[in-house]
């Protein structure tokens, strides 16, 4: 039984490489090729194919075939997962551009999910630049190309009163995560309304590719209030409403209602994230639900841990704590005050009071460093904590000067504010600047990792949110580590779930970021990486969860009785299994509930439901 792992990236084989790879593979009819797992289904037949969760394609053996009623529906030869996967690749290797690779997951998903993620989890390196950032910010500018077939639910604000009959229409009664957005703030693309749809599918297809947690526990949901954005709103393929965006009490009252109706049709242990909302909502609704709802912003607190791990690994080349530092978040949004805020917490554990914490971090908006007494912007709301007494500079690399960050950290949403005069000076100051450039997707980033590592003459230690090749510089190759929220929000799920937390608080965050800066190894520290590599993700990922479980029964906040001994094989023994299960003779044999005499299992029938 093999459960989502890391397995090794296979070379692009050639054609006639690929037919005598694909012999070694072909399982003829004569072949005992028999997975461990049995399965049963009520479904069989053509419906079997279509069917995405038990489908197997091409796998299905002879003798499934006929248990199934399949027989002749599909080629004769029988291939195993192993020769699928490699079509696959085969076949995404062919693509012409990443979109077209994103529509090719994206059927495949809808084929065969056991093969997708299997496919997605032996490849992450390649293919989570497609599932996610930055293809899937050009997949949701261009949404209306896309959406065939529902993968998520849609409510929009003319539901409003009858929210739950819509989640009743999700035939999944398993909901154990909800990923949820309203398109107001689509990575650093803006308002993309009901094409934002896009992100919570991505952020979902991630709970199962890298936590391990299985499909049909999760849901993604769009909720649609309308669209500012003119340029979405009038293009004629939109799928949205075409109407300016409801705000105020309607909307409150629709989120309101939102998050009952989920609880009331799916339980109070179904997790709740929000992810894509504008700063105004995102801070708000945090602060409504955080403490009533088994809920957690991405944006802010997801990030927040990502970005406060990142440094912990950075800090152990520079050799200086926390509070030692001097920090400039370019961008003073959800993102930007999340992290500042995890950070001052960090510091104060330090040991830093809470002002002395406060005032070693700068922020700087559109309107320039944020100062008080500066006559434009505003100067409230989360970042009212770091309104500083000083000059109010408009210039970014005069900023530099003035405040002499040790750290420069981009949350702008805007690409190449990080200009070469503004990175040279981060090197003037500083033996080892530490630059982060988290906006999504690339054309965001603040700047690239060639023009960071250029620019101070290698001496920066550099993230950013969304990946970039290796860069050559001076005969030293430097592999930039990603600072994205995907090393966070798939832990914090994964242990929220397996031990039915009912809230998720701030202390899982501070934990989750200890503990990914503490498996950053110093091999990575040496190659450039204040991360650990992404092929590692799934592993990070499950000790990061078996951590906070651990944290959860200590504190009395886990549901599920008994306490496990080893929490990691507790988690593990949750995980998603990528491998097909078998249909034996009696697999489709699935009694009537009204029969209850052929209820009775057979003892021969040796069931296990599998996954
Ligand atoms: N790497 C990761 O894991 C994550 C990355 N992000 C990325 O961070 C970016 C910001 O997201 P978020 O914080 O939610 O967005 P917000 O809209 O909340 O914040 C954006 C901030 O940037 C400021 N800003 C806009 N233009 C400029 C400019 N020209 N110069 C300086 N500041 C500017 C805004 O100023 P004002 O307040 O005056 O409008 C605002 O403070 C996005 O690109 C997003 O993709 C977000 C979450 C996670
Ligand atoms: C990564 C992420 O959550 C964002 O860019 O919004
Ligand atoms: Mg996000």
């Amino acid at each position: 039984m093999s459960s989502i792992s890391k397995r090794c990236i296979r070379p692009l084989l050639n054609y006639s490489q690929y037919i005598k790879y694909f012999r070694r593979f072909v399982v003829t009819v004569t072949d005992e090729y028999r997975p461990a797992i049995k399965t049963r289904s009520s479904i069989k037949g053509i419906e079997l194919l279509r069917n995405p969760s038990l489908n197997k394609g091409m796998a299905f053996t002879i003798e499934e075939r006929q248990n199934m009623g399949i027989h002749g529906l599909l080629p004769p030869a029988v291939l195993s997962q192993d020769i699928q996967a490699l079509r696959v690749m085969t076949n995404l290797h062919r693509a012409q551009n990443d979109f077209d690779r994103y529509n090719e997951l994206m059927n495949l998903c809808e084929r065969n999910e056991k093969l997708f993620y299997r496919v997605i989890a032996d490849n992450l390196e390649l293919l989570l630049p497609i599932v996610y950032t930055p293809t899937v910010g050009l997949v949701c500018q261009k949404y209306g190309l896309i959406f065939k077939r529902p993968r998520g639910l849609f409510i929009t604000i003319h539901d409003k009163g009858h929210i739950y009959d819509i989640l009743c229409n999700w035939t999944e009664e398993q909901v154990k995560a909800i990923v949820v957005t309203d398109g107001g703030r689509i990575l650093g693309l803006g308002d993309l309304g009901a094409f934002g749809m896009g992100i919570p599918i991505g952020k979902l297809q991630l709970y199962t590719a890298i936590a391990g947690i299985p499909p049909q526990n999760c849901l993604p949901i769009m909720l649609d209030v309308g669209t500012n954005n003119e340029e979405v709103s009038t293009n004629p393929l939109y799928i949205g409403l075409r109407q300016q965006r409801v705000r105020g009490k309607e909307y409150d009252e629709f989120i309101d209602e939102f998050m009952a109706a989920v609880v009331h049709r799916f339980g109070w242990n179904c997790l709740i994230q929000f992810e894509d909302f504008a700063s105004d909502n995102a801070y708000r609704l945090l602060e409504r639900y955080q403490k009533r709802y088994c809920t957690f912003n991405d944006d802010i607190q997801g990030t927040a841990a990502v970005v406060l791990a990142g440094l912990i690994a950075a800090l152990r080349i520079t050799g200086t704590k926390l509070s030692e530092n001097t920090y400039l978040f370019v961008g003073a949004g959800q993102a930007a005050c999340g992290i500042a805020d995890l950070v001052t917490h960090a510091m104060i554990r330090e040991g830093a009071s809470p002002e002395e914490a406060r005032s070693k971090i700068w922020m700087y908006d559109v309107h320039g460093l944020i100062v008080q007494g500066r006559l434009q912007g505003d100067l409230d709301g989360p970042k009212a904590s770091y309104v500083k007494k000083g000059k109010a500079i408009k210039d970014l690399s005069s900023v530099i000067d003035y405040v002499k960050p040790t750290v420069l950290m981009g949350a702008s949403g805007v690409g190449r504010l990080f200009h070469d005069g503004v990175l040279k000076k981060m090197a003037q100051a500083n033996e080892r600047p530490i630059i982060f450039a988290l906006s999504n997707p690339t054309s965001r980033a603040e700047c690239t990792a060639e023009e960071a590592y250029r620019e101070t003459d290698g001496r920066c230690i550099f993230a950013s949110g969304s990946p970039f090749k290796p860069v050559v510089y001076k005969d030293k190759t430097f592999h930039p580590g990603q600072g994205n929220n995907a090393y966070i929000f798939p832990a914090i799920a994964l242990a929220t779930i397996a031990c039915s937390a009912r809230h998720v608080e701030e202390d899982m965050f501070l934990i989750a970021a200890q503990q990914l800066g503490s498996l950053v190894s110093e091999k990575d520290l040496e190659s450039g990486r204040v991360y650990p590599p992404v092929p590692s993700i799934h592993d990070v990922t499950v000790k990061i969860a078996a951590h906070l479980v651990e944290h959860l029964y200590k504190t009395k906040r886990a549901w599920n009785y008994p306490e496990p001994n080893d929490k990691e094989e507790f988690i593990r023994m949750q995980l998603y299994d990528t491998s097909y299960p078998y249909f034996g003779p009696s697999a489709w044999n699935w009694p009537e509930p009204h029969d209850k005499a052929r209820c009775i299992p057979s003892i021969d029938d040796n069931i296990s439901l599998g996954s």
